[in-house]
C-alpha cells in the first residue's frame, strides 16, 4: 500500500531495494551542517531565475502540496550545467515541532525528462530554504497558503497562475552543497542538495495554515498533513562543502 507518513507506512517502513547514501540531515540550519562542512571557493553564487508564467498548478498529493512548474529556473554551480524547476513543496513539523522546510526540485536538462534525470547521479538539483516562525507574516507565502481552502484534502488541485518562486528565496543565498537523495520514496540517490545558509520567516498562524491540510481524501476520516518529512539520516562521510567563509 502507498507509502505515507504514519506509523503503518512511516519512514521506518519505506523499503529501499538499493543501498542508498543517506540525505543529509535538514535540520534548523544551526545544525544542519556539521562542523567539518568546507569552504570551497570553487562553488559560485546560486543564480535562480524563474518565470512567474510557468508556475501551473497546486496540488495536495498526500504527503505535501506541491506547486508544478512549466519550465526553468535554476543555473548554479555545486553542479555544472542548466536545471530545470519542476515542482516546490514543503515539509513541516506537528505543534510541538514548528518548522518547516520549502524544496524547490530541479532536473539536470542535459536528461530528456526530469523521470530519465531521477535515476541518474547528476540528475536532480533540490534546493532548500528553511523557514522559521517569527511574527512577521510572509506575504509572498501566503500567496500559496491562500489556495490551501482548494486543497485541503488528498487529490485536490487547483491553478496557480503567475507566481514567481523566486520571492520565496532568501535575500542572501550563500548554501551548504552535498550529494544525497529523494527523501520520500523511492529515495533515489540522485540528488544535490543545496541548502541556503539564511532562512524566511512565516507566522505562526501560516505554520497553522500548513497543519489543516490534510494527508486523507475527502470522505476519508480526516488526518492532518503534519510531521511529514523523513527524519535525519547520517552523513555517511559525505562531505558538505559551503560556498561562503
Ligand atoms: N523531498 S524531496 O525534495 O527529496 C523529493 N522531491 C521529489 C520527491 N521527493
Ligand atoms: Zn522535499
Amino acid at each position: 500500500h502507498a507509502w505515507g507518513y504514519s506509523a503503518e507506512n512511516g519512514p521506518e517502513k519505506w523499503v529501499t531495494k538499493l543501498p542508498h547514501r543517506r540525505w543529509v540531515p535538514a535540520s534548523p540550519p544551526s545544525t544542519i551542517v556539521p562542523a567539518d562542512a568546507s569552504y570551497d571557493a570553487g562553488l559560485k553564487p546560486l543564480c535562480l531565475k524563474y518565470d512567474a508564467k510557468d508556475c501551473i498548478d497546486i496540488l495536495n498529493n498526500g504527503h505535501s502540496f506541491q506547486v508544478t512548474i512549466l519550465t526553468e529556473g535554476l543555473q548554479t554551480d555545486p553542479i555544472s550545467g542548466v536545471y530545470r524547476l519542476k515542482q516546490f513543496h514543503f515539509h513541516w513539523g506537528g505543534a510541538e515541532r514548528s518548522w518547516l522546510r520549502l524544496h524547490l526540485v530541479h532536473w539536470n536538462t542535459k536528461y530528456p525528462s526530469f523521470g530519465e534525470a531521477a535515476s541518474k547521479s547528476d540528475g536532480l538539483a533540490v534546493v532548500g530554504v528553511f523557514l522559521k516562525v517569527n511574527r512577521a507574516e510572509n506575504a509572498q507565502l501566503q500567496k500559496v497558503l491562500d489556495t490551501f481552502d482548494a486543497i485541503k484534502t488528498k487529490g485536490t488541485q487547483t491553478t496557480f497562475p503567475g507566481f514567481d518562486p523566486t520571492t520565496l528565496l532568501p535575500g542572501c543565498l550563500d548554501y551548504w552543497t552535498y550529494d544525497g537523495s529523494l527523501t520520500t520514496p523511492p529515495l533515489l540517490e540522485s540528488v544535490t542538495w543545496i541548502v541556503c545558509k539564511e532562512t524566511i520567516s512565516v507566522s505562526p498562524a501560516q505554520m497553522a495554515s500548513f497543519r489543516a491540510l490534510q494527508f486523507s481524501g475527502a470522505g476519508e476520516a480526516a488526518c492532518c498533513m503534519v510531521d511529514n518529512y523523513r527524519p535525519p539520516q547520517p552523513l555517511k562521510g559525505r562531505a558538505v562543502k559551503a560556498s561562503f567563509q
